[in-house]
């Protein structure tokens, strides 16, 4: 069984661990999938629209089952927030999407966003290290290290895997 991940990320490839576990048999491939979705998703909706297009173009390139990994920003009204979606799809049609962490970005990274940069860029002018959003992301620099990127991408795997095995035994 062929389980595809729409990115070649590390800090993504690393997080879909729970699904390699579970489906004992299963092979990982990692498909360059397209989002479908503006380089910089700028609201829920739109991150969660990439990781589900990235989830569906998988199944499209041949995986049984795919998933998408997508990060975002969003606005609330207290400023703009770091925000984060996983989806997967499989042959028969099923989707099941799942967020994760939020976490409030700095006005100097706010101001770059709105200026047009991407996020992934920002982080690495920022922290001098432009393999950044490959490890521990903006949610482990922000966090001082306490949750890396492919942490946070853990959780969500693990919610998309439960929401798929749930449905899957109803
Ligand atoms: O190779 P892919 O799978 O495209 O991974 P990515 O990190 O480049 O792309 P995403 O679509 O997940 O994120 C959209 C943009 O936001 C950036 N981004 C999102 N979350 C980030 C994080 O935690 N740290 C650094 N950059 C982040 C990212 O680098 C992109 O510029």
């Amino acid at each position: 069984m062929k389980i595809g991940i729409g990115s070649e990320n590390p800090a993504k490839i690393e997080a879909v661990g729970p699904f390699l576990t579970y489906f004992k048999n299963a092979e990982l491939v990692s498909y360059s999938s397209d989002s479908l979705v503006s380089a910089q998703p700028f609201s829920d909706e739109e991150t969660k629209e990439g990781a589900i297009n990235r989830a569906k173009d998988c199944v499209k390139q041949g995986a049984e089952i795919g998933l998408g990994l997508e990060g975002g920003v969003m606005e609330m009204e207290d400023g703009m927030y770091l925000c984060n979606w996983g989806a997967v799809a499989d042959l028969e049609g099923n989707v099941f999407s799942a967020a994760g962490a939020r976490i409030l970005l700095p006005n100097k990274v706010v101001e770059g966003l709105k200026q047009g940069k991407e996020l992934g860029m920002l982080m690495a002018e920022l922290t001098n290290d432009p393999e950044i959003r490959k490890k521990d992301g903006a949610i482990g620099v922000f966090t001082n290290g306490m949750l890396s990127r492919s942490e946070m991408f853990l959780h969500i795997s693990n919610i998309l895997l439960g929401q798929y095995v749930y449905n899957l035994n109803k």
